[in-house]
């Protein structure tokens, strides 16, 4: 078994993505999203992204943005990944050409082996807890909705910590885990021992 992937979202501070990187995750994301707490200006984002070395990879975060929002991110940020969080469709997502993760927000009668076949374009499907704001809401979902039978890869999301990463990935096997607000002090201000620790937990659990 592949070691579970860690994807740190919604990072605005210099001290943070330094801290994310020390401990070794693999993705840190930016949040282009205006409402949101966590959100970043491009240039902001282009800065911070000075600070992150080859092999992590960028992730801009999108909700239902207007294309152009997409391609001036594309063209002031080094992104490797585009996160659509809201309620964009698949002819909306790939239309960028770039790897895509698709967000789906889960609550029971969610159907994930439709929205696998729905985003067969997308790079892995992100499971989150369905939350006023669209995500980064700190609150976990029911894991038992999550198939067992699903073809692609999963990234696990809503409400993880250091408390409960470990048990989340011996119950779920996801690709990958991605967390906010687990791992701060306040939003948008992350605590480099809770990332230390969150990635303690998910070394555990890998073995
Ligand atoms: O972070 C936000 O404020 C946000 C706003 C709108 C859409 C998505 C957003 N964040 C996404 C994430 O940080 C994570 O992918 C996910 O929602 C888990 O967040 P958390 O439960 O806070 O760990």
């Amino acid at each position: 078994m592949s070691r579970t992937r860690i994807k740190i979202c919604g990072l605005t501070r210099e001290q943070d993505v330094e801290a994310a990187v020390a401990a070794g995750v693999d993705a840190l994301g930016f949040v282009f999203y205006r409402p949101s707490p966590r959100f970043v200006e491009l240039e902001r984002a282009a800065q911070l992204s000075k600070l992150v070395p080859p092999f992590v990879t960028i992730v801009g975060l999108f909700v239902n943005p207007e294309p152009s929002i997409v391609r001036a991110a594309l063209t002031h940020v080094p992104l490797h990944l585009l996160q659509f969080h809201g309620d964009e469709e698949e002819g909306f997502c790939r239309q960028f050409e770039r790897p895509y993760l698709k967000a789906i927000r889960m609550r029971p009668g969610v159907d994930l082996i439709h929205s696998e076949a729905s985003f067969a374009s997308a790079q892995g499907l992100l499971v989150d807890a369905f939350v006023d704001g669209f995500g980064g809401g700190g609150q976990a979902f029911d894991w038992s909705l999550i198939p067992s039978d699903l073809t692609r890869p999963i990234v696990l999301s809503g409400g993880l910590c250091a408390g409960n990463v470990e048990e989340a990935i011996r119950r779920v096997r996801p690709a990958a885990v991605d967390v906010s607000s687990g791992v701060e002090s306040a939003k948008g201000i992350k605590d480099a021992r809770k990332i230390a620790e969150f990635v303690a937990g998910v070394r555990n659990a890998d073995g």
